[in-house]
């Protein structure tokens, strides 16, 4: 099922303090759901408000003003999550909002009005108490506070600092925390109040009892149903409840020194869990964000309450005073933004039956394992004694007897060093335990840096596809606007400013590649410990057998064995189960970072072709339109075309249609007529099945091909010698090389003008290769598209030299392109920002 995130909005009373102060009201609930937060620094003589620049209204779910009682407040946010939470759904309420604002009172409130925390425990009991006919139910409950990143057991301070753990379903788990069970609301309160006062307080500048801490109440029911088969449900539903530390921003207080360290951890955590919520209300937009819940304990406890399964509350608290204006701007558009989280909600149930029935096979299956030793045992001794005859049999049982009593002595002599093997034996599963377990979180956190990555990664990639674009319009505009090329060409003039996020990503990832280097010599050297001992392990498994001295001592330890190589067994299919979940996880981040790439090829490959064409690149089918146009007349659209005289052109044209011309136009609508009769270059197409022929102009490329003699070709008698027409062969004639080396050579040629006074010279080679690779571009294959970048780029580069030796089919020097000006003089520029931008685009790829 899926939950929006319900956001609350709370304006506490102003305070003794603020009045003395002389501030001011600024914040007004308008209606239910309404709250307009005025401006203090508007002028109060503009009576008609025409400067209402700053002043805001935000609506939420709801919204309590200083009226409001913890009733009120309890009942329109928290009441409806008690059945969810009893009945196995997941369920949080958080309050957020600066120091001062009035968390800790909603959420624990006094004695004479109590807060959230009591009230829901009372209304939770009172559930359970009515479904008690029906099911067992169990409450129990856990306080913990999280100050500068660590976790300290609010119940049980003594017990240190508690670890954060995922367990094989993926949620999360707090090692070691205190769990207690009641089902009385009162003693409840004492816990909690006795709980409140270990919590870390300090005054600060804007609150005299301020919460340093984040503050989590969490309550697990467990449900079992007794139905009338033996197929019993559990349904477990948790209920967080978390009292935020104040969430100004350092800057914003006088806070210095551990006040300003604290304000850090604080604003980190605040900080994550703002990028969590922005990253979430994203999702299902437009771009699916990636959502970091590691950057902090408090984002990974509330990963299940924000991202997942759970219907979540935040109750958003403000002051009213215009001294609070600030924090309440930035409070109110913090919690607007968490409106469009929306969560995915599923009931927690486990299908007792079927665990039980994993249990059995387990069992069963330790207990043949038990047999089959146990009769092997029995055949190996069988197979030692032979058959014995009854006096044998007689003495031997005498034998045996005293072996037994030797045995006993022996064995209380030896019981001592037994048990220190037994107990070395056991600590050596446990410390591999132990060790397996590091390498798997060890390993997730790997995973999770190289997600954190290429998350900055796509930041990075999204900056330089964007440049990439405003270089393309820079120098279309500039182009256009025929402005010298030098600013753009020689400095970077003109180019975009990184912006800081950019900055930042780049120093993430630089971060983020050392922290990977220190978890792989981490996990290496864990590796090797662990290593070392399995090979403790087995040493002292090969001790034990002489060692013990009862079958059953024996038989004990091999089950030991076995259940801890069971145990470890189980470890390893988590830690796969874990890795596989992560991987998807981080499959996903590939595809878009491929998509991304994808993207910023594709706009490369547009760039390459304006810079190539020395103009705007127009799209597939407009190209086709210029080229079928090339027949009709002489076309200005096309660029280097002859619309206007007095523009040298490399390929001067017809400047009107040329007798007999006319009839290409209708040839080229014509079935098997190919598309290559490019402006400027004569062309004679000929179709094997219609013998049809059509002949456009090539003036200036003329001995660059070979002149063949049509007869009856429609060409005008009067300019026949300027003509020369150049066989297009289809695909399926393969013969005459020289013919179609030198057509794709003009044809190449002619495709791409220059802008002045000649084209740049592009390999007949990269031209195939474009229209090979671009036909893929569809199938989106990145490695292909990588390579035709690699290949054009340097193409560009040798084009100079290409050119100077381009040779026709004879070997006699292309006098076209020969003659055409250095690529350097043309486009040497324009490849050189070219082939710095492959630099870029390589170096994000
Ligand atoms: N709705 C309210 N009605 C009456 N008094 C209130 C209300 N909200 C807060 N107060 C009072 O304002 C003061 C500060 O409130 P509180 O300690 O709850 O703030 P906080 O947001 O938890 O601060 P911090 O983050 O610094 O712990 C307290 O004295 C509290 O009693």
């Amino acid at each position: 099922m899926v939950s929006c995130l319900q956001v609350a909005l709370r304006i506490r009373p102003l305070s003794d303090t603020e009045l003395e102060e002389g501030a001011t009201v600024i914040a007004h609930k308008v209606g239910d759901q309404m709250v307009v937060l005025m401006d203090p620094g508007e002028d109060p003589e503009d009576t008609l408000r025409t400067h209402r620049s700053r002043e805001k209204t935000f609506i939420f779910d709801t919204v309590f003003d200083q009226h409001a009682s913890q009733e009120d407040v309890y009942r329109a946010t928290t009441q409806h999550l008690v059945e969810g939470v009893v009945s196995g759904y997941n369920a949080t309420v958080f309050a957020y909002g600066p120091s001062g604002a009035g968390k800790t009172y909603t959420m624990l409130g006094m004695d004479a009005e109590p807060g959230i925390y009591l009230q829901t425990l009372a209304d939770l009991f009172r559930a359970i108490e009515e479904i008690r006919d029906s099911a067992d139910c169990s409450v129990s409950m856990s306080y913990l506070e999280i100050y500068n990143e660590v976790i300290r057991d609010l119940l049980n301070p003594s017990s240190g600092f508690l670890d954060l753990r995922e367990d094989s379903r993926g949620s999360i788990q707090i090692a070691g925390i205190m769990e207690v069970s009641t089902s009385n609301a009162q003693e409840i309160m004492q816990l909690l109040t006795k709980g409140n006062r270990q919590r870390t307080q300090e005054p600060t500048a804007t609150n005299k009892t301020s919460s340093r801490s984040h503050a989590v109440l969490q309550v697990t029911v467990r449900q079992r149903s007794r139905g009338p088969d033996l197929v019993e449900e559990v349904r477990v539903g948790k209920l967080f409840m978390v009292d935020l530390a104040g969430s100004e921003r350092a800057s914003q207080t006088q806070n210095r020194g551990k006040r300003m360290k604290e304000g850090a951890h604080i604003n980190r955590s605040l900080l994550a869990l703002g990028n969590c919520i922005n990253a979430l209300s994203e999702k299902g937009g437009s771009r699916a964000q990636y959502v970091n819940f590691r950057d902090s304990k408090l984002t990974r406890l509330l990963k299940d309450a924000l991202g997942g399964n759970s219907r979540t509350v935040m109750i958003a608290h403000i002051s009213p005073a215009s001294t609070y204006f600030e924090e309440s701007r930035t409070t109110l558009l913090y919690a607007y933004r968490a409106k469009n989280i929306k969560t995915r909600v599923k009931r927690n149930l486990l299908n007792v039956s079927y665990r039980i029935a994993q249990y059995t096979d387990v069992i069963s299956d330790l207990r043949r394992e038990i047999e089959h030793l146990k009769s092997k045992i029995e055949k190996q001794e069988g197979e030692k004694r032979g058959k014995p005859s009854v006096c044998e049999a007689q003495k031997r049982r005498e034998r045996e007897r005293e072996r037994e009593r030797e045995a006993e002595t022996q064995a209380e002599g030896e019981a001592g060093s037994m048990q220190g093997i037994r107990a070395q034996l056991i600590g050596a599963f446990k410390e591999q335990l132990e060790m397996r377990r590091s390498l798997v979180e060890l390993e997730n956190t790997n995973i999770e840096l190289h997600v954190d990555t290429s998350r900055h990664l796509l930041t990075i990639a999204d900056w330089e596809r964007e440049k990439t674009h405003q270089h393309a319009h820079r120098e279309r505009t500039s182009e256009r606007d025929e402005e010298p090329a030098e600013a753009d060409a020689d400095g970077d003039e003109g180019e975009s400013v990184e912006p800081h996020e950019v900055a930042l990503a780049r120093e993430e990832v630089n971060m983020l590649l050392a922290e990977q280097r220190k978890t792989a010599a981490l996990k290496a050297g864990l590796e090797q410990r662990l290593a070392n001992a399995k090979k403790k392990a087995s040493q002292l498994e090969k001790l034990l057998p002489t060692q013990v001295i009862s079958e059953d001592q024996r038989e004990v330890l091999r089950l030991l064995c076995r259940a801890h190589e069971l145990e470890v067994e189980n470890t390893e299919l988590q830690a796969n189960n874990l890795c596989r979940r992560n991987l998807m996880c981080q499959k996903d981040f590939v595809i878009q970072r491929y998509h991304q790439h994808r993207l910023l090829c594709e706009q490369l490959i547009q760039d390459q072709w304006q810079l190539i064409q020395g103009e705007a690149a127009p799209s597939q089918p407009q190209r086709d339109e210029a080229l079928l146009m090339v027949g009709d007349s002489p076309s200005p659209q096309w660029p280097g075309g002859g619309g206007d005289s007095s523009q040298p052109s490399a390929l001067p044209c017809p400047r009107a249609p040329v007798p007999g011309y006319e009839n290409l136009s209708r040839c080229t609508g014509k079935r098997g007529v190919a598309k290559h009769s490019v402006q400027g270059v004569l062309v004679s197409v000929r179709d094997p099945g219609t013998r049809t022929h059509m002949a456009c102009m090539a003036q200036t490329i003329r001995g660059a091909v070979r002149v063949t003699e049509r007869p009856h070709m429609e060409t005008p008698p009067s300019r026949k010698s300027s003509f020369i027409s150049l066989d297009y062969l289809p695909s399926n004639v393969h013969k005459k090389e020289d013919t179609i080396f030198s057509t794709s050579r003009a044809v190449t040629h002619a495709c791409f003008p220059g802008s002045a006074g000649g084209g740049i010279a592009v390999p007949e080679s990269l031209a195939r290769r474009r229209c090979l690779y671009s036909r893929e571009l569809g199938a989106g294959s990145l490695n292909r598209l990588l390579l035709l970048h690699a290949v054009m780029s340097s193409s560009l580069r040798v084009s100079p030299v290409d050119c100077g030796t381009a040779r026709g089919p004879s070997g006699i020097p292309h006098p076209a392109l020969s003659q055409a000006p250095e690529p350097a003089a043309l486009g040497g520029q324009a490849s050189g920002r070219a082939s710095r931008r492959f630099g870029e685009a390589l170096k994000v790829c």
